[in-house]
């Protein structure tokens, strides 16, 4: 479903490696967790894979199809959540919803069903006539995910899903997550909190310094942290960010 190849990216004319030929295969139907202290490469990994960041080197395949090659159809894959809601803020909730509805060339019958689930799940119905400069943080949050929900992708990318996200909505969100595989869709996931990862995933890769230093379900890398003292240390840094 999702493959990575031998993934690279640096900044600063090369000095900062933040990937490092990283390859993961994650299959129809998995979350998979991907986690990582602060600046581990999580951000620019997701970057790379919907197409904002060009990797120096290494391949992206979205179902099979290249995504720097065949970005468009790639695209229509997948839909992606940032860490932050960076949206449109002279919009109103429904327009933008709308828009990116328009855009997935979702039918009118069909957003309208998903767009009425969505609102209630996360409680937003309230403020939808309203202009998106007026929401809070957690409100534009939840409108880029049910923007997100609108097109039903089969690959569901998000960055640190869970910060700023109520309670209530956390869970939700959870349910909605679990859902989408059980459908043989595919979740993809960046986080810093070791407790995240672990009520989520199936499987996760530990990203550190831009390589991925641990790849399995939570408790294989558990035992694998008894064993090795490099992972054990990033457990308990992960541990101390909760
Ligand atoms: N535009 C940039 N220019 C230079 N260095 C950058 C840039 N963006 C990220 N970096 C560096 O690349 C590395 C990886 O950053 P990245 O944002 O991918 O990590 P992250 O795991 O998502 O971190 P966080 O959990 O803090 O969001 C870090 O060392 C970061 O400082």
């Amino acid at each position: 479903m999702l493959k990575l190849q031998n993934l690279s990216k640096t900044y600063s004319k090369g000095e900062v490696k933040a990937v490092d030929n990283i390859n993961l295969d994650i299959k129809p139907g998995e979350i998979f967790g991907f986690l990582g202290p602060n600046g581990a490469g999580k951000t620019t990994t997701i970057k790379m894979i919907v197409g904002l960041l060009k990797p120096d080197d290494g391949k992206v395949y979205i179902n099979g199809i290249d995504a720097w090659e065949n970005p468009i159809e790639a695209k229509r894959q997948l839909s992606y959540v940032p860490d932050t809601p960076e949206i449109y803020d002279k919009l109103k909730g429904i327009e933008y919803l709308n828009f990116i509805a328009d855009m997935y060339e979702v039918p009118r019958e069909i957003r309208q069903e998903r767009m009425e689930k969505y609102l209630e799940i996360f409680n937003l119905k309230h403020a939808i006539g309203d202009i998106i400069g007026s929401y809070s943080h957690g409100m534009k949050q939840k409108l880029v995910l049910i923007s997100a929900l609108i097109h039903e992708p089969s690959l569901f990318i998000l960055d640190e899903p869970m910060v700023g996200l109520d309670p209530k909505s956390s869970f939700q969100l959870k349910e909605i997550m679990r859902e989408r595989c059980d459908e043989g869709k595919t979740v993809f996931f960046s986080t810093h909190i070791l407790e995240v990862a672990e009520k989520l995933c199936d499987r996760l890769a530990i990203i550190n310094k831009g390589k991925i230093i641990a790849l399995g379900t939570m408790e294989e890398l558990r035992s694998r942290a008894e064993e090795r003292e490099s992972l054990e240390k990033i457990f308990l840094e992960l541990t101390e960010n909760e």
